[in-house]
């Protein structure tokens, strides 16, 4: 088959002349219709890049309403689809009428296979064009946006982010395991006027406490057994830039305290030195544990406490983010795919379902790990739920009461659907039964972009 983005539809209720058509144009991807439904149900399907359509349609071949109609639809339901008109000779008026209308170009009959046949390939062109406008455009923005989210907390999440990403507070990300902290350290340090110098990461919980120590410091030569030369620590290497410091709940009491008087003072020494170096950077710091508690119990500092929570960041976790897991799913099969040079794949509906379904403890970094999995596993070019190794989601699950939250359920639908569909919204209207103008009041309503 030919890839879809060489897909041509014809809409011709003449079945000798839709034939004729057919065979003229067999280099593309050829889909048919006769009448306005059945135009409207191919387009949903193969999404074709071109469309060449009779104005004169059943019930009423011989005027031009039911073409103008169906001309509407498809401005709204698939505006990236270039429309051919196909006239009368003295037509002009209804072509021009067309092309206000938003076709792409009008072809008077009689049917001249190699006539037609250029305005048709120079649609394609001008298709293909946009189309990979609009994704360079996309990646521009997925390289620079860093975090994929549509869900409105986490959004605001981003927005804090960004605004105190332009001063020195120290910030403290707080969040479950694998929601991200990482990731949002690392964009507040890009946005942030070091981005030109160095983001250090030190996980507190994944190095021995005998270690950490010279891990953050550094170390003189002879400073003990094995300091065979001179070391600077983690601190040091970020001086002009961010350091963060993950799970900085398990950090031990002696280095609180030592991590306290740098916050203070911002001097190191290093182990076994006896010079200040003078350390400018950025802290950031993030945890999954409740220092309160841990303060509480007496296990955490108060006073640093207050010295690296000066802004506190709380990230949701992923089930608690409207649409996103499919969202974040529909990204990493794109990524995952390319990555293992498999060019189209994509998930299957029940397969979204579970994904929706699933409560995800591990959040994004378990949801990466299993569509990694998955696009290893399928066997075609769909991911079905056995690949995906989750529950099949059950249909109907949870009733609410609509009138009372009619327009929470609204919202909610909108977003979860513009996250199955991957932001497409010619197929998010469709799903939701609604015209794309209806569409983006509701967005505009909701405030979503
Ligand atoms: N919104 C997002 N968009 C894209 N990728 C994401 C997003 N959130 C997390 N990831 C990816 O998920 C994985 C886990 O993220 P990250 O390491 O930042 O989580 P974390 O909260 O720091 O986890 P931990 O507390 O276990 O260290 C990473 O591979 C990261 O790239």
């Amino acid at each position: 088959m030919a890839d879809k983005g060489r897909t041509l539809l014809i809409v011709e209720d003449d079945p000798a002349l839709q034939k004729q058509m057919r065979w003229s144009f067999d280099d593309y991807e050829v889909v048919l219709a006769s009448d306005r439904e059945s135009a409207l149900a191919q387009i949903r399907r193969h999404e074709p890049a071109v469309i060449t359509m009779d104005l004169g349609l059943p019930p009423a071949p011989d005027d031009v309403t039911e073409g103008m109609a169906l001309l509407g639809d498809i401005v709204a339901l698939a505006p990236q689809s270039k429309v051919i008109v196909l006239t009368g000779q003295n037509d002009r008026a209804n072509a021009l009428r067309a092309i206000g209308m938003g076709a792409y170009d009008f072809y008077a009959k009689p049917f001249e296979p190699e006539l037609l046949s250029l305005l048709i390939e120079r649609a394609f062109r001008l298709h293909d064009l946009q189309m990979e406008n609009a994704r360079l455009a996309n990646q521009t923005l997925g390289a620079e946006g860093r975090f994929i989210t549509r869900d409105a907390n986490m959004l605001r999440v981003l927005r804090t982010i960004e605004k105190v990403s332009a001063t020195r507070a120290t910030v403290l990300l707080l969040g479950e395991s694998g929601t991200g902290k990482e990731v949002l350290a690392k964009t507040l340090h890009d946005r942030s006027e070091r981005a030109g110098e160095r983001f250090v990461a030190i996980n507190c919980a994944a190095i021995p406490d005998n270690l950490l120590e010279s891990e953050l410091f550094g170390y003189e030569k002879g400073a003990f057994t094995g300091a065979t030369k001179q070391t600077p620590g983690k601190i040091e290497v970020a001086h002009k830039g961010t350091l963060f410091l993950d799970e900085i709940g398990d950090l031990p009491g002696p280095l609180q305290a030592k991590l306290l008087r740098f916050l203070q003072e911002r001097v190191i020494e290093r182990l076994g030195g006896r010079e200040e170096i003078p350390i400018d950077v950025r802290v950031v710091c993030a945890t999954h544990q409740n220092l309160q508690n841990l303060i509480a119990e007496g296990r955490f500092r108060e006073d640093l406490y207050y010295r690296l929570a000066e802004i506190v960041v709380t990230i949701p976790p992923l089930r608690e983010r409207e649409g996103d897991a499919a969202l974040l799913a529909h990204s990493f099969v794109k990524r995952f795919a390319s990555e293992q040079g498999r060019s189209s794949m994509s998930l299957s509906r029940e397969a979204v379902a579970a994904i929706e379904a699933h409560k995800w403890p591990g959040n994004v970094r378990e949801l990466e790990n299993c569509i990694k999995r998955a696009t290893i596993m399928a066997d075609g070019s769909q991911i079905m739920v056995p690949d995906l190794g989750l529950k099949p989601a059950e249909e109907n699950a949870g009733f609410f009461n609509l009138r009372q939250i009619r327009e929470e359920a609204e919202r909610k639908a909108v977003v979860s659907v513009l996250a199955r569909v991957d932001g497409n919204m010619v197929k998010a209207a469709e799903l939701l039964g609604v015209s794309r103008p209806t569409l983006y009041d509701l967005m505009n309503r909701f405030g979503l972009r």
